[in-house]
């Protein structure tokens, strides 16, 4: 059986190993790595998985997956030491170049690049990878297995990875964003929060399965819901004075560029 190892079982690292164990991995098939004694003993009473160094985690692994925060990866590849030749090493980081690990780790080690996000809480997360130089179609393979157990999987060449992050990567934030302003318009109008919120969440659910479900384009769906002379569009006309479009726009455009600068400052 494969061994995968998780090293920083943060919000990702713990994502992924919850999400793996619904799937049907066995616990004693995987181990992670966490820096606080008091966190990992936590996990391991939660999960039933095992915590090792992340030498020992290298040592056992046959996918290394990497999920600490880009600022601590000069660590962790100091800490895991030698590596198995073939191990897999599988990279959830922002902005981290496969070549950043191809340059510190021994020849030939096979690197995955992969950007998911948090919704891999529910089975329902996005992720795109990339292969390194030396990732073959088999370890591409089996990276889409392993996270397509915790939602869905694409392709993409290494160069879209920046984009991704800040398109799925971060997106689920802006939702969240965009349902707490929703939520605050309500108290606004006098609703009671738990009412606005329930109104809110619903239709944040309704909507997104409309989106998967229905084949439809958003603008498609949008006008079914602007009736002539009707409420929908005066809010519509509010959200382009306010330039909210053209916002998103540059928010996303900044998130690329800092995923650009967390690679170059590795
Ligand atoms: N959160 C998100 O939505 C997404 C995050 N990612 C990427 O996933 C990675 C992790 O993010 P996230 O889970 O949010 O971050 P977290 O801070 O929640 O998780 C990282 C974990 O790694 C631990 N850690 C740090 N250094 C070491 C080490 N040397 N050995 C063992 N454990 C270590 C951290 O401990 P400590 O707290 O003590 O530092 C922490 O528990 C990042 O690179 C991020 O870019 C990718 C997609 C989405
Ligand atoms: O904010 C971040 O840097 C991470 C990467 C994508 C989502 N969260």
């Amino acid at each position: 059986m494969t061994t995968i190892a998780v090293l920083g079982a943060g919000k990702i690292g713990e994502a992924l190993l919850a999400g793996l164990l619904r799937s049907g991995r066995a616990p004693a098939d995987l181990l992670f790595s966490e820096r606080h004694p008091e966190r990992s003993a936590e996990l391991t009473a939660r999960h039933g998985v095992r915590a090792a160094s992340p030498a020992e985690a290298a040592r056992e692994a046959d996918v290394l997956v990497v999920a600490v925060k880009p600022q601590d990866i000069d660590t962790v590849l100091t800490e895991i030491g030698d590596l198995r030749v073939g191990t897999l090493v599988v990279s959830l980081c922002a902005g981290l170049p496969t070549s950043l690990y191809e340059s510190r780790l021994p020849a030939g080690t096979p690197v995955v690049r992969v950007m998911p996000n948090t919704p891999m809480v529910v089975g329902e997360a996005m992720s795109a990878v990339s292969g390194g130089t030396h990732a073959t179609e088999e370890h591409l393979a089996l990276v889409t297995e392993l996270l397509g157990a915790v939602g869905r999987v694409v392709r993409v060449p290494e160069n879209q990875q920046d984009a991704v992050t800040a398109l799925s990567g971060s997106g689920p934030a802006y939702f969240f964003f965009l349902v707490e302003a929703m939520i605050d318009a309500g108290i606004l109008l006098g609703l009671p929060r738990a009412v606005a919120s329930e109104l809110i969440v619903q239709s944040a659910v309704g909507a997104a399965t409309m989106l998967r479900d229905s084949g439809e384009h958003p603008v498609t769906l949008r006008e079914a819901v602007t009736s002539p002379a009707g409420t929908t569009i005066s809010a519509i006309r509010e959200l382009e004075v306010h330039g909210v479009r053209a916002a998103l726009i540059a928010a996303i455009e900044a998130a690329r560029d800092r995923s650009v600068e967390l690679g170059r400052a590795t």
